[in-house]
């Protein structure tokens, strides 16, 4: 299998390389050459697999020439070894039809473990392989960066950046990041938001001598491996609804559109989805360009469900790609349009195409909160602000006969505030983070600019590598 970037000029690389490279040499985000498909009788020989063996066996065609499929187990199985339910991502029916899938219970209580688990045995593996070290900057909302600190925490092969936006996480996701001790880990809080973080991020690779003087690599949802390791419990929740011989369809909480790209690329698998639908909070654009075509950039507004306070959907571009028939040249004119002016130009016919399978709801604070709060009345379900949203979206869009399953994307206890808002509720953190308020934080804070971060990540490098 090779992977070939959005915007064309980037050659053809492996499985193994792109995860490592994380970002395509011209900005572009990796796609795999062609899709690769099941038949009815190879999905349904895999309802009897475990959850670690299903998503081997997914990953195996990704990895197709990199990784093989008895490795590939080995990893899938010391992934998920720690995740704290026998089902890994169990499904719960909340009402009639509508199920929420539940991928929070990871060590880091949200569903970016499920994939970065997968992430840290898979650049282990391949950097050991190839006696190499690199360098992970990643861009948080609050999420991403506590699963990768778990993930990568303590490896001899690689240093850890993470960039948060001050003051725009939750405290619990905040003190995840920033009370791990390991030195291998440095934690930014940067004067910005998280465009500002993943713009920053973008920035290093393009900075070529720097990127390649630290051997910079990704593990946000642009590097293709996270959208892979994450087509597996989409996969799952489908073959136990009795796909592939019934229709199912999915609801997902969005913000960089990485999570519903990934159920998206199950159906071009040959998984038979009807309908995806995206929940969005009131940084809408997600929702706006797929109501009217309106993808124009505004302010990034703090909300209840801060995961999502995002703009610039990163992995929009994967499926504006394919929306263009695969053209790079159209693909890469329409994203340059779109960081000139603000708004992008999505012709017509491509609008029209995406509108056939996504929908789209956006929740506002108040909205939310009544979301969560009739759950809990109704249904005796306590879901964040994030799930709840999928949740509402899900609602919105079920038809008769076809199972909605929703992405329950994080633990409510890594929002109390919210929860108790809504529901009078005092969420309790699991015994292995209990001590969380107690362990002193360490993070630096540090202006919105290039030059001083990418200082703060080489004196990282340098003290790090001086230690280990
Ligand atoms: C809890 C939670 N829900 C939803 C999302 C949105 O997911 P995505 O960025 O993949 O669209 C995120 C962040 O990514 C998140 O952390
Ligand atoms: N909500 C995310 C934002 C980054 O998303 P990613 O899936 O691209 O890593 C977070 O919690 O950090």
């Amino acid at each position: 299998m090779l992977y070939r970037s959005t915007r064309g000029d980037a050659r053809p690389r492996s499985f193994s390389d792109i995860l490592l490279a994380g970002l395509a040499e011209d900005g572009g985000l990796y796609m795999p050459e062609t899709w690769p498909r099941f038949t009815p009788d190879e999905w349904r020989a895999m309802r009897s697999l475990s959850y670690p063996d299903l998503a081997a066996k997914i990953l195996s065609v990704f990895a197709a020439g990199s990784i093989d499929l008895p490795t590939l187990q080995r990893l899938c199985a010391k992934a998920y070894a720690g995740f704290s339910h026998a089902a890994i991502a169990p499904l719960v029916e909340v009402e009639n039809g509508l199920f929420s899938m539940e991928l929070f219970h990871g060590p880091t209580l949200a569903f970016k473990d499920m994939a970065m688990q997968l992430l840290g045995q898979l650049f282990e593996h391949v950097l050991t392989e190839r006696n190499q070290r690199v360098t992970i900057v990643g861009a948080t909302s609050g999420d991403t960066g506590s699963a990768a600190i778990e993930a990568f925490r303590g490896s001899p092969h690689l240093s850890v950046a993470i960039l948060h936006p001050m003051g725009r996480t939750s405290d619990v996701q905040r003190r995840q990041m920033t009370t791990v001790k390991d030195d291998n880990i440095l934690n930014i809080a940067v004067e910005g938001t998280f465009d500002d973080c993943q713009d920053m991020v973008k920035a290093m690779f393009a900075d070529t001598p720097f990127r390649d003087e630290i051997g910079l690599s990704a593990v946000n949802s642009i590097n293709w491996a996270r959208i892979a390791a994450q087509i597996p419990y989409y996969v799952r929740a489908a073959l136990m609804m009795g796909a592939p011989d019934r229709e199912i369809s999915f609801a997902v909480p969005t913000g960089n559109f990485g999570n519903v790209l990934a159920a998206w690329a199950a159906s071009q698998m040959g998984l038979p989805v009807r309908r995806l639908c995206i929940g969005s909070n009131r940084n809408d654009i997600l929702t706006r360009f797929l109501t009217s075509n309106d993808m124009s950039m505004r302010a990034v507004e703090p909300s209840l469900s801060p995961s999502m306070d995002i703009q610039v959907s990163s992995n929009f571009e994967r499926l504006l790609f394919e929306m263009l028939d695969r053209d790079p040249q159209a693909c890469q004119a329409t994203m340059l349009a779109f960081r000139q002016t603000g708004r992008m130009p999505v012709d017509q016919a491509a609008w029209m195409r995406a509108k056939e399978r996504f929908g789209a709801l956006m929740l506002d604070d108040e909205a939310t909160l009544a979301e969560m709060k009739a759950l809990y009345d109704n249904s005796g379900y306590l879901a964040d602000p994030h799930t709840a949203i999928g949740l509402a979206a899900g609602r919105k869009a079920q038809e008769p006969g076809i199972p909605m399953i929703v992405a329950a994307t994080a633990h409510p206890a890594k929002f109390p505030d919210a929860v108790r808002k809504a529901t009078g509720i005092d969420p309790a953190l699991p015994p292995h983070l209990a001590d969380l308020f107690s362990c002193e934080e360490r993070y630096e804070t540090l202006a919105n600019e290039l030059n001083i971060i990418e200082d703060a990540v080489r004196r990282h490098i340098k003290a790090h590598t001086h230690t280990a």
